[in-house]
């Protein structure tokens, strides 16, 4: 699903009026229904409502909602927020509407005039939207500061009042906090970055049926991966296929103390499909490896506590394997960014790069023009602050990220809630699944694992990563499902990963 400008909004509505054709004020209908059927599904009509109003089209949404609301017999108020002396035609329309039902529409211009709004109660945000184009003040502000400090429930309409949809806001701009957001077709790109979790609640999109063919051709760098699209990415299995068919990974992983990290990536690779895997540990893994994960092969590293790249017997060379997984656990000893320094110029096909692996790179950058092309970066934002340099906002985070993958030809899976995935083109992928349940040590070495296994199998590295990122966040959701969030660990999620 592509997540479009503002500009771009403005402009797909127009192209929806033109080609449709429909009426301006009836594409408005359309939203304050969809709006409306998703909130009946919620809140029962013996629920009181407030519903605040802007001057421009979002507040043209909220008289649409009002008066569709008060047909279904919720008891509820309307305030009009008067910051201005201009309404917007579909505002005008609406309200004349508005006043033929109900005369319980009131003005709000001074601070009095705000109602107090009690806990029993549901506060239906549309004062500002999308055309937000500087920071609320006066009235404005004063509402918005009055709905925050209420205990009621809050729903935003499209976009909560006083955050940008595509542009940092200062810190101190005054931004409604809902408890859910309900955008009309697409997701704003504000709502998919952390320092916006306040702004947004739980967000949802509706289909107000925006046009098809305007979005299909919209350029943008930015994408939501909806579980329909990244189930499509999943590679049916022959029914000849053999071993050899889903390629033989090696996994470097583990030092003394760390070896758990390595059992994790193991066990999460031969849970994500590899025909074959050997895992390399220092030798101090080798039993613990050898028992906790008896499906992989096992090499031991010569050196008994860090990698340090030899092995006892000699046998495979990395680049012989069908590609290779390093970082988990391994720690920056010197030996091992020493084999770090050897291995990556034998390597030519993508590998998956995590934890220190990432980190010495960071400290190592020349390093960094060595990596394969195509290969799969898994920082967490500290570690990708390690590669480059901080940021201060997080669109300035989104580009850094662009450049970087860019750069290096490599994807970059920057973890968290709404992982990215940038892409060597300059594409970022948002994912929508997982939940701070994976906010636990080892989730990110079961997602080395996934990404490995997927890269064993050929996938390409895009694919797999938007894939591998998209099921391992399913499977968090699943155990969170199962067992709750805090219970949550690594072996769960390891456990719960599937692939249909
Ligand atoms: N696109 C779609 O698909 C559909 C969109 N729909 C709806 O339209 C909404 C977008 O509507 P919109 O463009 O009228 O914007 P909205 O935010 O309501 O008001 C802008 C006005 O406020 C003003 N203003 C700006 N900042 C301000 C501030 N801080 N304090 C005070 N005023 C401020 C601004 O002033 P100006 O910048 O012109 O000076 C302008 O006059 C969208 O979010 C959705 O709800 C649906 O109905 C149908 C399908
Ligand atoms: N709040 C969250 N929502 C969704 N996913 C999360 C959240 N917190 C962490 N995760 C996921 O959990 C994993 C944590 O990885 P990482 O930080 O490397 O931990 P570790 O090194 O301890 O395994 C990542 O895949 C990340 O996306
Ligand atoms: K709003």
């Amino acid at each position: 699903m592509k997540i479009l400008n503002v500009d771009q909004i403005r402009a797909l509505d127009q192209a929806t009026i033109q080609h449709e054709p429909i009426a301006p004020i009836n594409l408005m209908e359309r939203a304050a229904l969809a709006f409306v059927d998703w909130f009946v599904d919620r809140f029962p009509a013996t629920t009181p409502l407030k519903i605040f109003c802007g001057l421009g089209n979002n507040g043209g949404d909220g008289l649409a909602i009002a008066r569709l609301l008060l047909e279904r017999d919720y008891p509820l108020e309307v305030f009009v927020v008067r910051y201005a002396p201009r309404e917007s035609d579909d505002f005008m329309h609406n309200h004349r509407r508005l006043k033929l039902v109900t005369d319980n529409i009131r003005y709000v211009e001074l601070s009095h005039d705000i109602p107090p709004m009690p806990h029993n109660e549901v506060v239906i945000d549309a004062i500002l939207g999308s055309g937000l184009s500087r920071p609320a003040e006066g009235i404005v502000k004063s509402a918005i500061e009055a709905i925050n400090r209420s205990p009621a429930t809050v729903v935003s309409v499209d976009i909560a009042s006083g955050l940008y949809a595509d542009q940092p806001n200062a810190p101190e701009d005054v931004i409604v906090e809902p408890d859910y957001t309900v955008a009309f077709q697409l997701p704003k790109l504000a709502f998919l970055l952390p320092g916006n979790a306040r702004y947004t609640g739980d967000w949802q999109t509706v289909d107000i049926q925006l046009h098809k063919r305007f979005i299909d051709k919209a350029p943008t760098p930015y994408y939501y991966t909806r579980p329909d699209e990244a189930r499509l990415l999943l590679h049916k299995r022959d029914r000849y296929a053999h071993k050899g068919t889903f390629g033989h990974a090696l996994l470097l992983a583990g030092s003394y103390g760390k070896i758990g990290a390595a059992v994790l990536s193991a066990r999460a690779c031969l849970r994500s499909g590899v025909g074959l895997l050997t895992v390399q540990v220092p030798g101090c893994g080798y039993p613990v490896l050898q028992t906790a994960v008896p499906e992989a092969m096992c090499r031991p590293d010569t050196h008994e506590h860090v990698l340090s790249g030899t092995t006892e017997v000699e046998t495979t060379s990395p680049a012989d394997f069908t590609t290779v997984g390093i970082g988990p656990g391994i720690g920056k000893a010197s030996e091992t960014l020493a084999m770090l320094k050897a291995l990556l110029p034998t390597l030519t096909k993508p590998m998956v790069i995590d934890a220190d692996a990432l980190n010495l790179l960071g400290e190592n950058r020349e390093l960094l023009d060595q990596l394969p092309a195509g290969s799969i970066l898994t920082p967490h934002p500290k570690e990708f602050e390690r590669l480059t340099a901080p940021w201060q906002n997080d669109y300035e985070k989104l580009d850094r990220l662009r450049e970087f993958a860019r750069k290096y030809r490599v994807v970059v899976v920057l973890k968290g809630a709404h992982t990215a995935v940038a892409t060597p083109e300059g594409d970022i992928h948002f994912n929508a699944t997982g939940n701070p349940g994976l906010s636990t040590g080892g989730t990110g070495d079961v997602l080395t694992g996934v990404l490995t296994a997927l890269l064993a199998q050929r996938y390409d590295p895009v694919e797999a990563a938007v894939l591998g990122v998209y099921a391992h966040g399913l499977a968090g959701d699943q155990v969170a499902e199962q067992r709750g969030q805090i219970g949550m660990t690594a072996t769960d999620v390891v456990d719960a990963l599937r692939w249909a």
